[in-house]
């Protein structure tokens, strides 16, 4: 019976079964895959909602078949065919990836780790192959890969993948070899999540907060080798888990050399010194990662300042008997940021930072403040861009006022406000209208309470503004929870603006079920797709519109006075 790796916990045996074939199914002589392989494989990828890789070596034999990312199912050094940082490993990988995107960094950084002849990456919807890209590597010492644009099946599968792969090992070894560069393999931080299903979630959404977590540490650039999950009607007031839950994850923790633990949830400092001292390696929870993501992402002084706020005062409940050990276990996650020398020194030394910087972002707020009352003074409106993070709405600023805000497929690019002019010229009168765009920080799911604190002078700017678009991803399965979690967020500002709008970004990747579902929801909705400019002059109308009723509303309120 050939074995099938990876994270099998749920999968059926029906479905093990099918996937146990893949072992005996063979490749075109000289192709890197066949179409009918890749769709079957997209098939059962789509029926047990995970992503599934094939390692093949170059007779077209299937070596190795696995339930998981190419992150979480590299094959250990140890057994791949050849050693030689010269050449090629022999192998390639033909993965299913559940989102509708190219593969990332990650994907990448674990093909350049196996040194694998090529990394193609199949994206799935409804059940069948929707892109493919060919990934593969080049001698270069920045990013020793590179990524084809989207291919068709046939495309891909009709390249002569024997050429093509020697070819590509006569220029590496031409080189002198695979520039992996040791930052690259040791700076990641090896990542097990841990999911605790408490009764009042329901398993989608679990599920899907666990699959944010696993996009939150990528982006704080740690690499999740699995997940372990429990079922528990709350959690266990020591150790989060039950103590068997515990033992399997210091086993895990051992055999896949990790070395940071990272759970779904907020844990005490207690908990977390308890887990610690019985797993012999970092654990961490979810603020902490995001907190962490902020600490690397803040660049002008004022995300610095408002980062090192919300650093501390996240810390400085947790702090007994907990910093000495977290830096001794040396994970990167949680601990890099400017809050990070302090995290020895004595609480009191913190309280007093603590009150320094809040005295920082209320002088921060009290500018942020001055600029808008100028700019009313104008009588210039605001609308802010809000939403989720990573739905586009830098992307968007973009697009619409020509600015060059940082975009990024990682979760949040933005820290920092931006507010840009967009003229808008009104179809009839041929009249021309001046607005401000503001681009803010993404929202997250349960948005860290210290974060929301530290963060208020940059979330004033969506508070002030005249009206809101937000900006939903119509791609993202999730979408519908997105946008309750960030309704959940504005309804937790002291005063939002009244008028708002959705906007449904990337309709480019968006399937045609859900845009007719989110049509029927939300009819009031604009549909667009930043990257393709698809949809902006009705976005810019709408946003006219949404001013001038937001404008009436005021007067109606003052009138009423
Ligand atoms: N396919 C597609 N991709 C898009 C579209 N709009 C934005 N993106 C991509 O989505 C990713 C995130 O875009 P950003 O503009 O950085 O998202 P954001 O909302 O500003 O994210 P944060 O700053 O993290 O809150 C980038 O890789 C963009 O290229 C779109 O209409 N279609
Ligand atoms: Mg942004």
């Amino acid at each position: 019976m050939q074995r099938i790796y990876g994270n099998l916990q749920d999968i059926k045996t029906t479905y093990i079964k099918q996937l146990q074939r893949f072992y005996e199914q063979r490749q075109l002589e000289n192709k890197i895959t066949r179409p009918e392989f890749a769709s079957e494989l997209a098939a059962i990828s789509s029926q047990i909602h995970q992503p599934i890789c094939c390692y093949l070596n170059r007779r077209g034999q299937v070596i190795r078949v696995a339930v998981g990312t190419p992150n979480q199912t590299q094959i250990p050094p140890e057994e791949l065919p050849r050693h030689s940082s010269e050449r090629l490993s022999g192998i390639h990988c033909v993965a299913t990836q559940l989102r509708s995107q190219p593969p990332d960094e990650a994907v990448a950084i674990a093909m350049v780790r196996q040194r694998l002849d090529a990394l193609v990456v199949l994206t799935v919807a409804d059940g069948a192959v929707k892109q493919a890209f060919l990934a593969h590597l080049i001698p270069n010492a920045q990013t020793p890969w590179t990524i084809s644009p989207e291919l068709s099946l046939d495309d891909l599968t009709q390249q002569n993948f024997d050429d093509l792969a020697e070819e590509w090992e006569r220029e590496i070894s031409q080189a002198g070899g695979t520039y992996l560069s040791q930052e690259m393999v040791s700076d990641q931080d090896r990542v097990l999540l841990v999911g605790v299903q408490t009764e009042d979630l329901s398993p989608q959404r679990f599920e899907d907060g666990l699959e944010e977590l696993v996009r939150l540490v990528e982006t704080a650039g740690g690499v999740v080798l699995d997940k372990l999950r429990q079922k528990r009607s709350r959690p266990h007031p020591q150790t989060v888990v039950g103590q068997g839950k515990v033992e399997e994850i210091a086993l895990l923790a051992q055999k896949l050399r990790a070395n940071l633990i990272v759970f779904d949830r907020d844990i005490s400092a207690s908990q977390a010194r308890n887990l610690e001292q019985e797993i012999g390696i970092s654990v961490v929870d979810r603020t902490e990662v995001i907190l962490d993501i902020f600490a690397q992402r803040a660049r002008s002084g004022a995300g610095k300042l408002q980062v090192e706020l919300a650093q501390l005062e996240y810390m400085l409940p947790r702090l007994r008997g907990r910093g000495r050990e977290m830096s001794r276990l040396g994970a990167g996650i949680g601990t890099r940021g400017p809050g990070e020398t302090r995290l020895e020194t004595e609480r009191r030394t913190i309280g007093r930072r603590i009150a320094q910087l809040q005295q920082e972002v209320n002088q921060l707020q009290a500018h942020r403040a001055r600029i808008r009352e100028q700019r009313h003074q104008q009588e210039i409106p605001v609308v802010a861009l809000v939403g989720y993070t990573n739905a586009g709405k830098s992307t968007l600023l973009n697009v619409l006022t020509h600015a060059e805000v940082y975009t990024a497929d990682q979760l949040f690019a933005t820290l920092d406000p931006t507010t840009r002019k967009l003229v808008i010229t009104e179809p009839e009168t041929q009249q021309r209208r001046t607005i401000l765009l503001t681009d803010t920080v993404g929202f997250i799911h349960e948005l860290p309470p210290p974060l929301m604190d530290a963060f208020r002078a940059t979330l004033e700017e969506v508070v002030e503004a005249d009206a809101l678009i937000h900006v939903v991803n119509l791609s993202h399965p999730a979408w519908e929870n997105h946008i309750t979690s960030v309704r959940e967020i504005l309804d937790q500002m002291p005063q939002i603006p009244a008028k708002s709008l959705i906007a449904f970004n990337k309709i480019d990747r968006a399937d045609s079920e859900t845009l007719a579902k989110a049509t029927q929801e939300y009819p009031q909705a604009v549909f667009v797709s930043a990257t393709q400019r698809l949809g902006l002059e009705t976005l810019k109308l709408r946003s006219l519109q949404l001013i001038e009723e937001s404008v009436e509303a005021i007067a109606l309120a003052q009138n009423s006075l």
